[in-house]
């Protein structure tokens, strides 16, 4: 049976995509928490949701299917059991246990489904709660700057981290910062209960474990080669653990990862925001990841006996050749190299190309620099509006993940 899931490339012929659209929770954010919230200013939700409504039209004019993952989540949530099951997850990862639980479950009783689910998102007030036997934490909510008792999840318009799509299946993330969590446990019982994707698809790791990864960090180069980024965000531990699942799965067809280390800071969070494969031989590169030749490259392969073998190489270019069998590839540079553009359209996500098909990207239209670089390489170039959407430091491939993309024809 085909896996509802199928993704075999970074740039297939884009069928199907998971977005959400930001919702309340972007203006969730004040000065005083946006640090935390990983985001560097406010965005005006009214102008961020019209930009990301022309990205989503513009994928749908393109034949692919926009799938809302906040809809998804509605329909599992309709169950009673589900519902009060992944309540009691997410509150208790809030340390919401016992009698507060109960007491903030009680409320969600009173909304509606869809009201909950824009509740989960936006976040929860405090005043809209009130504690029968109150405790200390209850009281003090996640920090004493926020009026929030439930944090706002203003990066879950970033659909690429909590999970990553390769192959017949995917992974469910562990994300690095305790503002992104609850976005993978959204992800979890979509999969887990939805009926379009419940016992159809492979779950290489789940979020349950000490390892660290983010579907930033993770690019499917082709059917058997994956480069993940060893980044601020994704750990080596996990690179290894993934490693193991897909080379003695017998549902992977994967043999080949490519780990490669980027500087671990917040503009280059993810190994997409310097790096994306547009073509079969073309890429998007930051240039100040390439340290003139001198990389941090692993690349690993199943060994004998369930180990793993790895070497190590310097070049970026000369790694993607090798492990792509290609005797020439044109790496096209973000803000073609410029001093001063290349830094300023990396910061506003000018690696962060969607490719939705060999050869054409949807990207951000502020990087012009770079769009212009791309189409004098013969890249095709579908700009979109970018003002408040890239205030949260993600571009067209964090805000959309691929659930089904066309096999390549070689
Ligand atoms: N795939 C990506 N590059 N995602 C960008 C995520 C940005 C988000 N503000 C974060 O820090 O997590």
């Amino acid at each position: 049976m085909k896996s509802a899931i199928e993704v075999n490339s970074e740039i297939g012929r884009l069928k199907s995509v998971l977005l959400h659209r930001p919702g309340k929770e972007i203006e969730n954010i004040t000065p005083a928490t946006m640090k935390r919230m990983l985001f560097d200013d406010v965005p005006f939700q009214k102008i961020a949701d019209e930009e990301h409504d022309y990205f989503a039209h513009l994928l749908r004019d393109q034949g692919v299917e926009t799938v809302y993952i906040e809809d998804l989540l509605e329909d599992v949530l309709q169950d009673d059991e589900v519902r009060d099951d992944f309540l009691t997850t997410y509150l208790a990862e809030h340390y919401y246990t016992g009698n507060s639980a109960e007491d903030i479950k009680k409320y969600f009783e009173t909304l509606s489904i869809h009201e909950l689910v824009s509740t989960i998102y936006a976040g929860l007030r405090r005043d809209k709660i009130h504690f029968e036997h109150p405790s200390l934490h209850e009281v003090s909510g996640p920090d004493a700057e926020t009026p929030f008792l439930l944090d706002p999840l203003p990066n879950a318009y970033f659909t690429r981290d909590p999970q990553a799509s390769m192959g017949s299946g995917l992974t469910i993330n562990r994300m690095t910062f305790e503002a992104r969590r609850p976005e993978s446990l959204i992800t979890e019982y979509v999969m887990k209960y939805h009926p379009r994707f419940a016992g159809k698809i492979d779950v290489w790791l789940d979020r349950y474990n000490d390892a660290r990864i983010e579907g930033g960090d993770e690019l499917v180069l082709n059917d058997h080669v994956v480069a993940i980024g060893c980044s601020q965000r994704t750990s080596t531990r996990s690179i290894e653990k993934l490693a193991h699942k897909l080379f003695d799965d017998p549902d992977s067809h994967f043999d080949t990862i490519v780990a490669v280390e980027i500087p671990h800071n917040h503009a280059m969070m993810h190994l997409d925001t310097v790096f994306t494969m547009v073509n079969y031989d073309q890429f998007t590169v930051f240039p100040g990841i390439m340290h003139g030749g001198k990389m941090n490259i692993n690349i690993l392969h199943p060994g004998n006996d369930h180990t793993i073998k790895m070497e190590h190489r310097t070049s970026l270019p000369a790694t993607l050749k090798e492990v792509l069998g290609l005797s020439e590839i044109d790496l096209m540079e973000t803000g073609n190299g410029d001093p001063v553009a290349a830094p300023r359209e990396q910061w506003n996500d000018g690696s962060n190309n969607l490719a939705i098909a060999p050869g054409e990207v949807v990207t951000y239209d502020r990087n012009y620099v770079s769009i212009k670089v791309m189409r004098e390489h013969g890249i095709k170039v579908h700009e979109i509006f970018s003002s408040e959407l890239s205030r949260g430091r993600g571009g067209a491939r964090c805000m959309s993940q691929p659930i089904v993309r066309e096999p390549l024809d070689n």
